[in-house]
């Protein structure tokens, strides 16, 4: 299906990315955000968001007449056959997620879909929602179908113009409107999986949920590691040559955290407790995060020698992840948290931030360079995969340091560079001896 008109309400990560890739597929489409500044940049062609390849993908749209911004959903949607909602659907006061956004666009578009037109609902939402947006709509004319998006935050435009898969749902069963959604995509090389709507929610949630799962699962390995002198590393990449598994999404870390997999875990507990599931195994999950990083914590506080009052501790890192300047539920800030209670000194520095960070405001000092954080601290936390972490200078570093301790939650350092730089090292799930010291390695076979 070449050149449809596409209309897209929410320029986020997710909007913003299906709009640029969808144009750069050949579609004209048109994107609205309710952010009068997001939009002015957007039309100036400025990326609002940190993701590889997006600019040049607006650029091309806007210069090709084909992309246009808008204030406002309704003002997006008139020419449009296909009209994308991917609005935010954050985590409510009980968990479950908030469809308010999601409800407001679709009250607020009903009277001005044109006929034949596909609402296709990308936010992440709970199952049964494409139903309810259809009752919401009530147009008889007009279809819902359920399409729910598996890019990654730092590699977004990658990942929606490579999926592994795209599933589409189809309420009420009408395969018309997956099939005109099917057809958006019909440049791209993946496999098309069309549902119902119920199943394609779910597959979103049940995937989402079994990726926090597993990492819950490898952190917790790495703990035992630490208790037995095995080494995660070579745990995972044992495991991950069992084609069963697979070799990725088995890093890690200071827990897991981001947009959407603290948010999706707590509202998927919440949709199966509203049908008399406790979901025990998801449930273990999260607490298990939340104790991972007050393990971390635990490890930062025998670090500095037992007591976190006044240590002034650098932290490296501060998103949730290493390509993105997304701080949304990020564990290293739940890190900190945790430090700042116990009256830690923090000093934070992260490539993407700069200025003060919405949450931990007088908590952490923001500082412009990794040295900077290092200055007079008693221990640094690695708390974000950033590359350039590892090519610091780290004898440098060490002479800036008040203590010796390098605690890398992320395994991302080179325990030999600052063993040479007179740094004692500590990641997750790495041999470590009783006293606190690295174990010595093995020699290498001749
Ligand atoms: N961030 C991610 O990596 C992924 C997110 N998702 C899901 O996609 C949905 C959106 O997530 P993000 O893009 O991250 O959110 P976001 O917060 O980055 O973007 C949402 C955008 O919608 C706009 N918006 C809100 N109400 C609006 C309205 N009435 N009219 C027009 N625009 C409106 C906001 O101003 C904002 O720019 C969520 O359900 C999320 O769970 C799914 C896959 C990946
Ligand atoms: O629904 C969503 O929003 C998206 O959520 C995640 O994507 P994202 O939030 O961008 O981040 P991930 O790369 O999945 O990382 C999530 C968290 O797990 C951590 N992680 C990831 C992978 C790993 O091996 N180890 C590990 O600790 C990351 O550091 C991060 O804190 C999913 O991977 C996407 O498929 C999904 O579309």
């Amino acid at each position: 299906m070449r050149g449809s008109n596409v209309a897209v309400v929410g320029a986020g990560y997710v909007g913003l990315t299906t709009a640029a890739c969808l144009t750069s597929l050949g579609h004209r489409v048109v994107c609205a955000d309710v952010g009068q500044k997001k939009v002015d940049m957007l039309r100036r062609g400025e990326a609002t968001i940190q993701e590889p390849g997006i600019a040049a993908l607006i650029a091309e749209g806007l210069v090709s007449g084909r992309l246009e911004f808008v204030l406002g959903a309704r003002a997006a949607v008139a020419e449009a056959g296909t009209v994308f909602l991917c609005v935010p659907t954050p985590m409510s006061a009980g968990g479950a997620a908030d469809l308010r956004a999601l409800e407001a666009v679709v009250t607020e578009l009903r009277d001005v879909l044109s006929p034949g037109c596909v609402v296709v609902n990308k936010s992440t939402v709970p199952v049964g929602t494409a139903v309810r947006v259809g009752e919401l709509l009530d147009r008889a004319d007009v279809s819902v179908v359920s399409n729910p998006e598996f890019l990654r935050e730092g590699s977004a435009v990658y990942d929606f113009l490579n999926p592994n898969r795209i599933v589409i749902g189809a309420a009420g069963h009408d395969l018309a409107g997956a099939e005109r959604v099917a057809g958006l995509y019909e440049k791209i090389d993946a496999p098309v999986l069309v549902t119902d709507s119920a199943s394609s929610e779910m597959i979103k949630y049940a995937s989402n949920c079994y990726l926090a799962t597993r990492l819950s699962f490898v952190n917790t390995i790495a703990e035992l590691c630490e208790y037995l002198d095995a080494d995660i590393d070579d745990v995972t990449t044992g495991m991950g040559y069992d084609e069963r598994i697979g070799n990725s999404f088995l890093r890690p870390g200071p827990g897991w955290g981001g947009s959407c997999l603290p948010k999706d875990t707590v509202a998927l507990l919440r949709t199966a407790e509203s049908v008399g599931s406790e979901f025990p195994v998801l449930r273990a999950a999260i607490d298990a995060n939340q104790r991972h990083q007050e393990l971390v914590v635990d490890k930062v506080r025998k670090a500095v020698g037992g007591d976190l009052a006044g240590a002034r501790i650098g932290l490296l890192g501060l998103t949730f992840k290493a390509g993105t300047d997304d701080l949304r539920d990020s564990p290293a800030l739940a890190i900190a948290k945790l430090l700042a209670a116990e009256g830690a000194d923090l000093a934070g520095y992260d490539p993407s931030v700069r200025g003060p960070v919405a949450g931990v405001t007088g908590q952490v000092r923001i500082v412009g360079t990794a040295y900077h954080a290092a200055h007079g601290a008693a221990a640094i936390v690695v708390l974000t995969e950033w590359p350039e972490f590892r090519a610091l200078d780290w004898p440098r570093m060490a002479v800036r340091l008040g203590g010796r301790s390098v605690i890398d939650t992320r395994n991302h350092l080179d325990p030999l560079v600052l063993d040479r730089a007179g740094l004692s090292y500590q990641g997750i799930g790495r041999p470590v001896s009783r006293d606190g010291s690295r174990k010595p390695l093995p020699p290498l076979a001749a």
